[in-house]
C-alpha cells in the first residue's frame, strides 16, 4: 500500500474538500463514539451554562477516526472562534506566542499533531494552559527580559495519532482526553448512509454494508471508497451503489473483502510462500515485495496485526494461520501449533511491537 492507495488512512492533498462537504457540523450529526460523544456533551454543555470556557481537550486516535471533526465540533458547540494549527507549524515559541495573546474570550486553539510541538513552544503553552499567561522573552544574553503578557480564558483542543509520545506535564494539563476506536461495520454503514444522503448517491442497504466492511474501521477510506464506488457505479451501471456494484469496483480498485489492497496481499503471500510463515525481518519482507521497510512497517502492518494476519514477535515477522486462510490455502501445521487460538488470539502471544523490528 503506497501513499495513493485507497486504503491509506492517511488524507491526500486532494481529499480535503471532498471530506470538508461530508464532515458533521455538531455532536448530535457525529456517527458513534457514543462514550467520547457524551463525555463531551457534558463538558461542553455544563461550560456553556457556567458561561466559562471547559477544560482543556484531548483527542488521540488513529488517522481518520474524527478527531479534527471533534475539535471543528467543540468550537461550534460553544459558538466561539476557532483558530486552527499544528506542532510542527509552530517554529519558534514566538509565533505561538502570538497566536495565545490574540485569542479572544472563548475560542478554541487547535493544534494538530501536537506530540511534535517543539519544546520551547510547549513550555510556553503549559503556562498559557495553566495561569493563562505566557512569559515572552525579548532580547538576549544576560540583558534578556521576560515581559508577561495575559491570554484571555480560552479551550486548547490537541490531537495526537500518538498520545504515547506526549510528554507527562503536557498529558496533565489536558481536563478531558477523548480517546477514538476504531469503527464496527454497523457504525460505519451508518455513516456512509449520512455521507451518501448529502453527496446525492443512491444507494442500497447491501451495498453500503459492503463498502463498510473493507474500510478497515476508518471513516476517512470508508468515505472515499464511497466516492470510487459512485464514480464506477455513475461510469458503469445506472449509478445507484448495489451489493453487485460496490463488489465490482473495490474489484477494480484492488480493495479485497476485507479491505487489504495489492501491496498488503504481497506481503502476506510472500510471508507465507516465500519465508514458510515467517519469522522473518521486516527488511526482508520489505525488499521481497519491493517496498521500503517504514511503508511495510508503518502502512501495512499495523492493519495486518489488527485483523489478526501477521504478528511481531521477538524474532521477527509471523503470519497467522488466518494468513495462510485469507489467501485461499492451507495452514502447515506449524502455523497452528504456534496459533491455536485463531484470527485475533496471535498477538497476544508475543510483545507484539517493535522490538522485533531489523531496520537498521
Ligand atoms: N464519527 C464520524 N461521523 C461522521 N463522519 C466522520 C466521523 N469521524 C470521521 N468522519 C469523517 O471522516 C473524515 C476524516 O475525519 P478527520 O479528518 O476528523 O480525522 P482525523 O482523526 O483528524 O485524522 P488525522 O489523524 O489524519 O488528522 C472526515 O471527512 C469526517 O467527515
Ligand atoms: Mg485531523
Amino acid at each position: 500500500m503506497t501513499a495513493e492507495s485507497l486504503v491509506n488512512p492517511i488524507a491526500t492533498a486532494e481529499e480535503r474538500d471532498a471530506e470538508a462537504s461530508v464532515r458533521p457540523k455538531r455532536l448530535a450529526e457525529f456517527v458513534a463514539q457514543e462514550r467520547v460523544r457524551e463525555q463531551l456533551e457534558v463538558l461542553l454543555h455544563s461550560a456553556l451554562r457556567r458561561g466559562t470556557p471547559p477544560d482543556h481537550i484531548l483527542f488521540s486516535g488513529s488517522p481518520g477516526l474524527g478527531k479534527t471533526t471533534l475539535a471543528m465540533i467543540v468550537a461550534a458547540e460553544l459558538g466561539g472562534g476557532l483558530r486552527m494549527t499544528s506542532g510542527p507549524a509552530i517554529e519558534r515559541s514566538g509565533d505561538l506566542a502570538a497566536v495565545l495573546t490574540s485569542l479572544q474570550a472563548g475560542d478554541v486553539l487547535f493544534i494538530d499533531e501536537i506530540h511534535r510541538i517543539a519544546k520551547p513552544a510547549e513550555e510556553l503553552l503549559y503556562s498559557a494552559m495553566e495561569d493563562f499567561r505566557v512569559d515572552v522573552i525579548v532580547g538576549k544574553g544576560p540583558g534578556a527580559t521576560a515581559i508577561p503578557l495575559d491570554v484571555e480564558p480560552f479551550t486548547l483542543v490537541g490531537a495526537t495519532t500518538r498520545s504515547g509520545l506526549l510528554t507527562g506535564p503536557m498529558r496533565d494539563r489536558f481536563g478531558f482526553v477523548g480517546h477514538l476506536e476504531f469503527y464496527s461495520g454497523h457504525e460505519l454503514a451508518a455513516l456512509l448512509m449520512r455521507s451518501a444522503r448529502i453527496l446525492g448517491v443512491p444507494v442500497e442497504q447491501d451495498g453500503i454494508v459492503e463498502i463498510a466492511g473493507r474500510s478497515r474501521g476508518t471513516p476517512r477510506i470508508a468515505n472515499r471508497l464511497l466516492r470510487r464506488v459512485r464514480d464506477f457505479a455513475e461510469l458503469r451501471a445506472d449509478g445507484v451503489v448495489t451489493l453487485a456494484t460496490a463488489q465490482a469496483a473495490l474489484k477494480v480498485y484492488d480493495v479485497d473483502a476485507i479491505g487489504l489492497d495489492r501491496l498488503d496481499k504481497a506481503v502476506l503471500m510472500a510471508l507465507v510462500s516465500s519465508f514458510g510463515g515467517g519469522p522473518v525481518g521486516v527488511s526482508t519482507l520489505a525488499v521481497a515485495v519491493g517496498e521500503q521497510p517504514d511503508t511495510v512497517a508503518e502502512v501495512c502492518e499495523p492493519f495486518l496485526v489488527r485483523a489478526g494476519l501477521l504478528a511481531r514477535t521477538p524474532r521477527g515477522r509471523v503470519a497467522t494461520p488466518a494468513a495462510w486462510r485469507h489467501l485461499g490455502l492451507i495452514p502447515p501445521p506449524s502455523a497452528n501449533g504456534i496459533f491455536s487460538g485463531g484470527v485475533g488470539a496471535a498477538p497476544d502471544l508475543f510483545t507484539a511491537d517493535d522490538e522485533a523490528d531489523d531496520r537498521p
